[in-house]
This record gives structure tokens, sequence and C-alpha cells, in this order.
């Protein structure tokens, strides 16, 4: 190796000195990120068990999740992990909890207003169109003023004198996820403000959600069933109203479609239910709405019809029956409706009841009902090679179901607009369904059992 020059050692022993002041900066620059990183994974784990002790993360003991900093957001949301935001604050005629009522519709009218908040929509007022059809909204708020944070399996709600019971068989406000759950009535709308009233929370109540109440969906008693055994007019049901309810719905069934059905029992509800007074007055009075009474004036009213077609219908040709409950005129009602407890009615938007979407005729091949037919009911015993239902009772009950699903076209508007001839897949407990749909109808090809069922066979 041949000798430096002085002036090449000179520019060495400088560049050592250099890298040298390096090393010793990017090691202070390491100290300080490593601090940084122990900053931010300390603030992280504080912010989890705070998350955690808010009851806000449904995390199971035996698999627990992720930190937050490690899950993706899709991830955390599958694991039922979310963050959630007040979409809005209840502004309260209670402003502490001692006297708010215990539920809504035990006290006379109570009023409250919620604003959506611009942070969760740019345009909060575009969240609410259409919810003026309704005249009940359910609220999903947190009871934020709980004091503590835990909660037991077994609490004493104060209307059982100190007895305990499962905290999931009473409206606790303590509770894991602090979640309340009240049907309050829609008064009206102004903008990004919804009026309420017949409420029970206190002032200050952060709002997670709204949705709106539909007898159809939301009270077994306004429910029309796809049990096969409800068509059968011997058959024995467990409740008068029920009784009721069915006989009339199978007097419609043997004349019309399903679909029918629910109209004209919905048709027939309204017009026997007057709006009174004080809903008059009430600016969110719509045409698209239909009116529904609650059990009790169900029951009356299809009392009423049921004498009423019995009387004047039975003996009329087909088509005239099919028709008649709507162009039958009103009888006088005979009771008054107060617009709050348990008496009270509701009003609903019209396309719930007749939707733009026609419902369809639901046929299988013979071929599909071969293979329907091999799958053994739930609980039959002993091995066998043909396929087994996990949760539906037997064939019956299965093809119930996939009537139910196919009736009410569970295609996307895409696929039913732009791909209408391909083929729709869907899962039913263990059988892989195959159909098509036509015009007005949805054909069953193919019903299999799906692949991993037929393996653990
Ligand atoms: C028994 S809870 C029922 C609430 C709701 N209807 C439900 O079933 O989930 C109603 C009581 O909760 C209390 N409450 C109302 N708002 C609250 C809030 N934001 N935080 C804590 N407690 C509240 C009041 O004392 C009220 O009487």
């Amino acid at each position: 190796m041949r000798p430096l020059c002085d002036c090449c050692g000179e520019h060495i022993n400088k560049l050592n000195q250099q890298v040298s002041v390096m090393r010793k900066e990017i090691k202070n620059l390491r100290q300080i990120l490593d601090s940084a990183v122990r900053a931010h994974r300390k603030h992280m784990a504080s912010l989890q068990s705070a998350v955690s002790k808010m009851g806000l993360c449904g995390a199971d003991k035996a698999s627990p999740a992720p930190p937050p900093s490690q899950a993706s957001p899709q991830a955390a949301l599958e694991r039922g992990n979310i963050q959630t935001a007040p979409i809005g604050y209840i502004s309260s005629c209670f402003s502490v909890k001692n006297g708010t009522p215990r539920q809504p519709t035990i006290c006379g009218p109570s009023r409250a207003e919620l604003r959506i908040q611009q942070s969760v929509f740019n345009n909060p007022d575009h969240a609410l169109v259409g919810l003026e059809q309704y005249s009940h909204v359910w609220i999903i708020f947190l009871f934020h003023k709980n004091g503590q944070l835990n909660y037991k399996a077994k609490v004493k709600p104060p209307r059982l004198n100190g007895q305990r019971v499962g905290v999931y068989s009473t409206r606790s406000p303590h509770r894991p996820n602090a979640l309340g759950l009240t049907l309050a009535k829609l008064d009206k709308i102004v903008g990004d403000r919804i009026h309420l009233s017949d409420i029970d929370m206190i002032d200050g109540t952060p709002v997670l959600d709204i949705k709106p109440y539909i007898p159809e969906y939301d009270s077994p008693c306004t429910r029309v069933s796809i049990d096969s055994e409800a068509c059968d007019p011997n058959t024995d049901q467990p409740n008068a109203a029920a009784d009721e309810e069915f006989n009339i719905l199978n007097l419609y069934k043997e004349k019309g479609t399903e679909s029918n059905v629910k109209r004209q029992r919905t048709d027939v509800v309204g017009s026997l239910v007057p709006r009174n007074a004080s809903e008059a007055d009430a600016p969110v009075t719509d045409s698209s709405r239909v009116q529904f009474s609650l059990s009790k004036d169900l029951y009356n009213v299809l009392e009423e019809v049921k004498t009423y077609v019995t009387q004047n219908e039975l003996c009329q040709s087909e088509d005239q029956v099919s028709e008649s409950p709507k162009t039958m005129p009103p009888p006088e009602p005979t009771v008054d409706h107060p617009c709050y407890g348990e008496e009270a009615y509701s009003t609903i938007a019209g396309w719930i009841t007749d939707p733009p979407v026609a419902s369809l005729d639901v046929r299988f091949t013979s071929h599909a009902e071969r293979e329907l037919a091999e799958f053994l009911p739930t609980h039959h015993s002993g091995p066998s090679d043909r396929p087994r239902f996990q949760f539906l009772q037997n064939p019956e009950e299965a093809a119930a179901a996939i009537r139910g699903v196919l009736s009410a076209d569970p295609r996307s508007v895409y696929r039913r607009t732009r791909c209408r001839d391909r083929l729709f897949f869907f899962t039913l407990d263990t059988a892989d369904i195959t159909c098509w749909f036509g015009q007005g109808f949805a054909e069953v090809l193919q019903v299999r059992p799906v692949e991993r069922h037929i393996s653990s066979m």
C-alpha cells in the first residue's frame, strides 16, 4: 500500500471526524425515536384500557383483540371493536336522572330536541330526509351519566322490589356498553333538528343512532308469518289476537298472493284508524304515510274486518273478494286514540308496505325439490351420508325460508337492472342455493350441501 500524501491524510482525518460526529447524531436520534415510540405505546395502551373500561370494546377474554395500534380499521370492525362518536346530543326537559321517567310511555308528554352534529355529516339535514314520514323513531344512546362504568350480571330493577334478575332481562342503564334504546315520538323535523316527545333521556345524553320505527319489522303483533303452519286454519295459535289475524290472512291468502295480503291488511287497518286532533296539528302529515294501530287496536280492528268480510264478501266472486278490503267503507271508530301510552298508534313511510319493487313468485324445479328433500332434519340421529341442516328443522322449513328470501327479491339494484340473466347464489344454513330470476318470478335450480358440510358429514 502506498503511503498517503499529507493533504490526503488530512482530508481522511477530517472525514473520520465527520463520521464520528454523524454517528453521535444518529445515536441521539435513535434515543429520541425510541423514547417517542415508548411514549406512543404507553399512550395507546392507556387509550385502549380507557376504551375497554368504558365498555366500548367487545373483545372476549379468550381471544383478546389486537391493540388498536395493530388492528386495521376493517379488522377492528370485523371483531366488533369500533370507536363510536355521537351523532348528536339530546336537549331534554329532564336535567337529572331523578324524576326522569323509567320508560317513555309511562309518563305524559315529555319533550326533547336532537340536533345532528356537523362533525358527522357535512349536511346533517340530508341524513334526515324521509324520516319525517314516520311517527316514531328508535333512539340508541349512551347512558353517559351512569357514574361508574362497572356492571353486574344480575341487577335489582326498582319495580322488582329488591329481587335480582339477569341484566339482559331488564332495561337497566348499568350494562356492558351502557347502551340505551328508546322508542320516541317524532313530532317534527326542522333542518338538522329532530323534535321528539315521549322520551326518558336526560339533557346532554349522547345519541349514537336513530332508526325509524316500523311495526311490521319491530312488533311481533304486526308481522306476517311465513311459517307454513300459519296457513293452516286448523292450527292452534298461541294467542287470540294472533288467531284472528291469521284467520283473516288465511281468508285473503285463499284469494291472493301473500304480498297482496300484507298490503290489504295494512290498508284496512289504516283506513279504520283515524288520526287524532293532536297528530293532525303535527307538521309531519304526509299522504305517503301508512297508519297502524298497535296490538290492542289491531285486534279490535281485525275483529271488525273479519265480521265485515265474512258477512259481505265471502259470497262474492274471487276478483271482487281480493279487491274488497280496498273499497270497503271504514266503520265508525269507537275509541279515542291518545297520542301516548299503550293505545298509541304509529305511521310509517308508504314504501315500506307498498314498495316500488314487486314481490316475486317463487318456484322450484323438480330437480331442486328432490335435492332439498334429501336434507335430513336437524334432530335426525344416527349416521347418514345425506346432508343435514344445522338450524332449520326440516326441508319444508327450508323451502319456506327460501321462498321468503327470494320473494322479497334479494338482488342489488345493479344486479336487477344490469345482470338480470345471471345466476344468483346464496347460502341458507348448510345448503347452497342456485336460482335465476325472470319477469315476476324467481326459480330455484339447485339446492346442494355446502362444501364444508359434505366433508364433515
Ligand atoms: C331504565 S332507563 C331506560 C332507558 C331506555 N328506554 C332503555 O330501555 O334502554 C331510563 C332511566 O335512565 C336514566 N337515564 C336517562 N338518561 C340517562 C343518561 N344519559 N345517563 C344515565 N342515566 C340516564 C333515567 O334515570 C331514566 O329514568
